[in-house]
């Protein structure tokens, strides 16, 4: 198994955060479904988008890679076919990949197998098998286990789906539905949790053509009829990513952030606000004749669970502050058990972290005292979040499965050792 030490240092210096991975999947779709040339510029080829583009090369789009000087790519796309008889599309471990081509396979070809890896098959798509139900689409699957093989189209017209498993079915039928020549109505029948990542969704189609009424994250009007248009895009920096440093700085390392968008849409910009509320809790403490009277911050992440792993770092290393994160139990059904794993290991370095069905309870100190053997749990927020509390922690600690970083930020370890964090046995080609 892959493992690291890193040692305990104070990082300093600049990042040039990396591209959004939202952003990627989404541009990367919508050029590939235009008739026309598209450049998406500013990539980096993580596993889950890679995934996305070879995809999307199964369902007739030629893409081709070019390396930029520095480290980003862009990709050449153009759509080559308008329908193949069969498809295999690999997601590895890309729940957005999953999710947002499955409707889309099914609209550009007559028969699709998904194949996935690791935890990606328990992760659920029982919003889709419903609608296969009501429509009487064929479809071969284990409970639990990839493949998944479909033959049949969505029908336009009304969806009745639930909101509060995904986000990514939203997407992924909006996505799929706009190629129909008619309208669709998607409902929600319940809440809708990452609304952000629909206004991602809807922001992106818009930009290729495509018109979708928003009627208050309820009910979604699909235009049908209309054609994606090419476009070339730059994709902007990922807040998703931006986090672990800016969480990074806020608990006493020398760090700036490059390449954020201050007017993004991205609803992982909210980390800016949470880290507000941190620094506005001290200072009213240290106001205070008080001093350091225990003070109380609740965080409901029903529309940003991504930031979880790296919060908990934060809320466990701010001083006399608890933090409540409430909402979370999609965490769950994440890469790993996020609210498990994050609370498991952050207590094994000496952080106090209470595991709730849907949320967790921290209370912050000033530092952790490391010395633990810890996993990422092949989970990519959770070994970054981990390497950010190493920062501060009296003794180092030790990381294994260290390379599922590659799913979404492969230059995660080179950037860390750049900002001067220390590591031994590092050795990401392995
Ligand atoms: O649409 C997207 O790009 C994403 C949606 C979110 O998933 P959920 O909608 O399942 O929360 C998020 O966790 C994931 O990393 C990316
Ligand atoms: C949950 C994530 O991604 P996905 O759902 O695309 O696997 C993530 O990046 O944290």
């Amino acid at each position: 198994m892959d493992k690291i030490t890193i040692l305990p240092t104070r990082l300093n210096g600049s990042v040039v955060v990396p591209p959004s991975k939202s952003l990627s999947h989404r541009a990367i779709i919508c050029a590939c479904l235009a008739d026309g040339e598209s450049i998406i510029d500013n990539l980096i080829l993580s596993e889950d988008i890679l995934m996305t583009i070879e995809a999307m090369r199964q369902l007739g789009a030629n893409i081709e890679i070019v390396e930029n000087d520095n480290k980003t790519y862009k990709v050449n796309i153009k759509k080559e076919k308008n329908k193949v008889s069969k498809a295999v599309i690999d997601c590895k471990e890309s729940g957005s990949t999953l999710r947002f081509i499955i409707p889309i396979a099914m609209m550009l070809s007559d028969e699709s197998t998904f194949i996935g890896t690791r935890r990606l098959g328990e992760r659920p798509l029982d919003v889709y098998y419903k609608i296969f139900q009501e429509q009487n689409i064929e479809y071969t699957t284990t409970k639990g286990v990839l493949p998944l093989i479909v033959k049949g189209k969505l029908k336009a017209g009304q969806y009745n789906i639930s909101g509060s498993v995904s986000s990514q079915f939203v997407s992924g039928l909006l996505f799929a539905l706009s190629l129909q020549e008619e309208d669709s109505i998607i409902n929600i029948v319940d809440n809708t949790e990452s609304i952000g990542y629909i206004d991602l969704t809807i922001d992106m189609m818009k930009k290729y053509g495509m018109k979708i009424e928003n009627e208050g994250y309820k009910r979604f009007i699909v235009k049908g009829g209309l054609k994606y248009t090419p476009l070339d895009y730059r994709v902007e920096s990922d807040y998703s990513q931006g986090a672990f440093f800016l969480v990074g700085k806020s608990i006493g390392n020398s760090i700036e952030c490059m390449g954020l968008y201050e007017n993004s849409l991205q609803g992982d910009k909210e980390i800016l606000s949470i880290i507000e509320r941190y620094d506005s809790v001290d200072k009213k403490s240290k106001e205070s004749k008080e001093g350091s009277l225990e003070k109380e911050i609740v965080i409901d992440v029903s529309q940003i669970p991504d930031l979880v792993p790296i919060m908990t770092v934060l809320g466990a290393l701010k001083p006399n502050v608890t933090t409540k994160i409430i909402n979370g139990q999609r965490l769950r059904i994440k890469e790993s058990d996020r609210l498990k794993a994050i609370s498991t290991e952050m207590n094994k370095i000496g952080a106090t972290v209470k595991e709730l069905e849907d949320g967790l309870v921290i209370k912050g100190k000033e530092t952790l005292k490391g010395g633990a053997i810890v996993s990422s749990w092949n989970d990519h927020r959770i070994a970054m979040a981990l390497a950010i509390a190493a920062t501060k922690c009296i003794y180092p600690i030790e990381l294994e499965e260290y390379a599922s970083v590659k799913k979404s930020y492969p230059g995660f370890w080179e950037d860390y050792v750049k900002l001067g964090g220390k590591i031994c046995g590092l050795h990401m080609g392995e």
